[in-house]
């Protein structure tokens, strides 16, 4: 005898973020949210405050800005960029975003993103860190870089994605986390709330 197999209901996604970034990262991975909504917060680190704990902080509190349904799963991430215990936010001007680029250069930073995901009341959270290396960038090279516009609502200036990556020899760690999500650990915790590849509402 065979047992008719109940629809399951899939809980409803919402991404909670304006990033286009993240809508692209997911759809890279088959995961089309049902709703995106954007998380209004005060980003500004707290006195003192150290790259991970802040970045932690900013996801959890983007995520807990935004309303959703018991049944919903809400994914929000912040990434930032971290030279020592140096936070490098989104810069304000073109200026900032040279000054973060000059500080970068020839060395080495962490990108580390935080991503949190709420299903009813349960927030579980998970920080992947990785490691870029910058070769010297000469000021000609930065002042052609800056024209591009590439460093605006970008973490410390730059999107790896973009024109910078002329000047990113090596990572150690996750491509998808510098870009704003890190798919492999994102497609785990959304599996563990029932939510895989290719599950499009009509
Ligand atoms: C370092 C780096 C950051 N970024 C982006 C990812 C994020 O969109 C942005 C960091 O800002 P976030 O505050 O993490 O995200 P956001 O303001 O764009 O969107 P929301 O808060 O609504 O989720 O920097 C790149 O696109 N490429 C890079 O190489």
């Amino acid at each position: 005898m065979t047992t008719p197999l109940a629809a399951v209901e899939r809980p409803r996604l919402i991404l909670g973020s304006a990033s286009p970034r993240r809508l692209d990262l997911l759809a890279q991975i088959g995961i089309l949210p049902d709703q995106v909504r954007q998380a209004d917060i005060d980003e500004t680190p707290l006195k003192g405050e150290l790259p991970d704990r802040y970045v932690r902080r900013i996801a959890r509190e983007k995520a807990m800005a935004l309303d959703s349904g018991m049944d919903d799963v809400l994914l929000c991430a912040d990434t930032t960029v971290a030279v020592g215990r140096r936070i490098l936010g989104k810069p304000a001007s073109r200026a900032e975003a040279g000054d973060f680029m000059r500080l970068m250069s020839g060395r080495r930073h962490r990108v580390l993103t935080a991503v949190v995901i709420r299903h009813g009341d349960k927030l579980r959270d998970r920080l992947v860190e990785t490691t870029v290396r910058m070769r010297p960038i000469t000021a000609a090279e930065l002042d052609a870089y800056l024209d591009v516009g590439d460093w605006e609502g970008k973490a410390g200036g730059y999107a790896i994605q973009g024109a910078a990556a002329a000047f990113i020899p090596w990572i150690q760690g996750s491509f998808s986390s510098v870009v704003g999500l890190p798919l492999a650990e994102t497609a785990a915790m959304l599996a563990s709330c029932g939510i895989t590849r290719k599950e499009v509402r009509p």
